[in-house]
């Protein structure tokens, strides 16, 4: 994997990371990694998946509720971010808390389609997780992992041979506090990263609220 200086601090412009494109170790987990089997991550052993635990063993934390009003349960998202990284590009985003200057709330959610890749948390105190992020699949980044370590998706952590179509797509949704979501504070967006001109943002009102709010019964005094 990855040591966990690689590429830090520039994360735009497609550019490869400081030691990105080189090959992966052969196996073996880095040091510090979570236990949980292979077969959790829920892919043939492979080169990017190796030695990284399935998301939902590292970055759901559902019950942590940090800011007293509901955690997850009150999450709505406003804001949808596509990343696309493209193979032989060196696409990668570099080391990052999408929170660094506040204003999101909760959690970031996201869905991965194509190339199959590795999610890497540093922590300040020198931790490093791994977590696979297999196409197909969806995370919640939230408890510790989306309020107090960083995460990064090296170029060497993407392996465009898993997953076809030669990239690797994601889309990330967050809760943007109003003032942000409407023009106001400042350095809240979250970042384009290391992506190509195709990547997209938007931000709108309302989405959509907490999916199985219909199988709930209605709320006294709430409209039909
Ligand atoms: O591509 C991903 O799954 C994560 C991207 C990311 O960390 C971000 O957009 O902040
Ligand atoms: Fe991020």
């Amino acid at each position: 994997m990855a040591a966990a200086g690689d590429g830090r601090g520039d994360r735009n412009g497609g550019r490869p990371l400081a030691g990105g494109r080189r090959s992966l170790p052969g196996g073996g987990r880095a040091g510090g990694h979570l236990a949980a089997s292979d077969a959790q991550v829920g892919l043939a052993a492979g080169a990017v998946d190796r030695g990284a635990v399935a998301a939902g063993d590292a970055a759901v934390d559902p019950a942590v509720d940090r800011d007293g009003r509901g955690g997850l349960a009150s999450w709505v998202p406003n804001q949808l971010c596509l990343n696309r990284y493209e193979a032989g590009t060196g696409h990668a985003i570099t080391p990052h808390n999408d929170n660094e200057g506040g204003g999101l709330r909760v959690a970031v959610a996201g869905v991965c389609i194509g190339a199959a890749a590795v999610m890497t948390f540093l922590h300040a105190n020198g931790d490093k997780r791994d977590v696979a992020l297999p196409g197909g699949c969806a995370y919640v980044m939230s408890g510790d992992a989306f309020a107090v370590w960083r995460h990064a998706i090296f170029a060497s952590n993407i392996d465009y041979r898993r997953g076809g179509g030669g990239a690797r797509v994601s889309l990330t949704l967050r809760q943007v506090e109003e003032r942000q979501a409407h023009g106001g504070g400042g350095g809240t967006q979250p970042r384009a990263a290391s992506l190509t001109g195709s990547a997209k943002r938007s931000v709108w009102p309302r989405v959509c609220g907490p999916m199985d709010a219909f199988t709930r019964p209605p709320s006294p005094g709430a409209e039909p």
